[in-house]
């Protein structure tokens, strides 16, 4: 798969999420199915958007003991969806369980599999005040893509301000997909460590929703968001 922006589909129905594609022509654009709309809706989505080619990212942040894990990746590997993800503080041994669950149905066709580091609506003072985390943000995120790493996972969900670092950690190929993107002037909601496009260079991925679904034309939203990547990341690279 081709760098590229994955559109958070966080509707309510999948007509909503379907006619929002039509009607921006936005078919085929890569998209993101969340919690919201696939406990909804469930894999007949998946597949109705697969016949209208769209890649996607399946965003469930799968949690829980390795064996309901590793259980829960085969059915998500047998619907075919490009990326999955699981929550990397759920430890080493439940992310080995989920590649595995994948691999079952043959390792070259299985999901990229990604570890959410810490949320992008997470900050520092969450951290340490609730979760009584004392080590810093950008220490924690990238202890966590190396026990992801280690674990077999392709790459990881992070902010786009630590992914520089993820990436002098894992490695290039080690994949940076980041959410919390908005383009200048939009409201960060309940968001906090946000980036716009241009200042994700070490990003593989991008996720937007809002700036892109509430805007007033998403189309050009979705193309001003993937030129201003696209710019500064031919200035980073040349
Ligand atoms: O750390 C994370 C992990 C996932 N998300 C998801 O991405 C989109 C972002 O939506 P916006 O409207 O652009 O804020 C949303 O579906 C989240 O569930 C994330 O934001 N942060």
């Amino acid at each position: 798969m081709n760098r590229s922006i994955f559109i958070a589909l966080d509707f309510a129905t999948q007509e909503e999420a379907i006619q929002f594609l039509k009607n921006n022509h936005l078919t085929g654009a890569p998209v993101k199915v969340g919690m919201q709309l696939f406990y909804r809706e469930g894999p007949s989505l998946i597949q109705t958007l697969k016949e209208q080619g769209h890649p996607i990212f399946l965003d469930l942040k799968l949690h829980d003991i390795p064996n309901t894990v590793y259980q829960a990746m085969k059915s998500l590997a047998a619907i075919e969806v490009d990326m999955v993800n699981v929550h990397a503080s759920g430890g080493f041994e439940m992310m080995k369980a989920a590649k595995e669950g994948l691999n079952e149905i043959g390792s070259d066709q299985s999901p990229v599999l990604l570890a959410v580091t810490q949320l992008t609506s997470t900050t520092q003072d969450m951290l340490r005040e609730e979760l009584l985390i004392n080590d810093s943000m950008e220490q924690i995120v990238d202890s966590y893509a190396a026990l992801a790493q280690k674990a077999g996972a392709d790459g990881v969900v992070s902010s786009v301000w630590e992914a520089q670092k993820i990436k002098q950690t894992c490695g290039d190929d080690f994949l940076t997909v980041t959410p919390g993107i908005r383009l200048k002037g939009d409201q960060s909601n309940d968001q906090k460590r946000v980036a716009t496009p241009n200042q994700a260079s070490y990003s593989d991925f991008l996720v937007m929703g809002r700036s892109i679904t509430q805007s007033e034309n998403p189309k050009k939203s979705y193309e001003q968001a993937i030129k201003e990547w696209n710019d500064e990341h031919s200035q980073t690279i040349d």
